[in-house]
């Protein structure tokens, strides 16, 4: 107990290491299988792609880049969610379903101020690049 207790406290690279590994496992499963996941990967790349095209500066890129993480993270955090709700319960429960619409609730709010984000600088310069 107490050397796991050191374990803890004392900094390893090796532990820093495997906790990189498990978070890389991790968004290597959900590209793979998690549908809103890679919908909100393909929308990130589009995104940064038009972003680089019309030129923004800086400051705007922050907050392109603000609004892709956030939605990526929230997205991660939510899936993850859904299986502890699945691990716990296999029957229909109130509690579960607020669970995981509560969840989905939360990546739809960030999801919602990204896209205003992103219509807010990128819309005016596309559509000064069109007409
Ligand atoms: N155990 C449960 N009890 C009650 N309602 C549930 C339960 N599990 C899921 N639900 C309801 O069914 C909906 C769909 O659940 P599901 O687990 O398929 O997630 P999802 O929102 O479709 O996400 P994804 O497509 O990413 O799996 C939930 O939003 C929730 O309202």
């Amino acid at each position: 107990m107490d050397t796991a207790l050191k374990d803890n406290r004392t900094f390893s690279i090796k532990r820093v290491a495997r906790s990189f590994k498990y978070a890389f496992h991790g968004l290597k499963y959900a590209a793979k299988s998690e549908k809103n996941f890679q919908i909100h990967l393909t929308t990130a790349l589009l995104v940064t792609v038009c972003a680089s095209i019309l030129n923004i500066n800086k400051m705007e890129w922050l907050f392109i880049f603000v609004s892709i993480f956030g939605v990526i993270a929230l997205e991660l955090v939510n899936s993850a969610l859904e299986r502890v709700v699945d691990l716990a319960t296999d029957e229909i429960k109130p509690l579960a379903k607020q669970a995981k619409d509560l969840a989905a609730a939360a990546v739809l709010m960030y999801a919602l101020m990204a896209a205003i984000i992103g219509v807010v600088i990128l819309g005016p310069k596309l559509l000064h690049m069109i007409y």
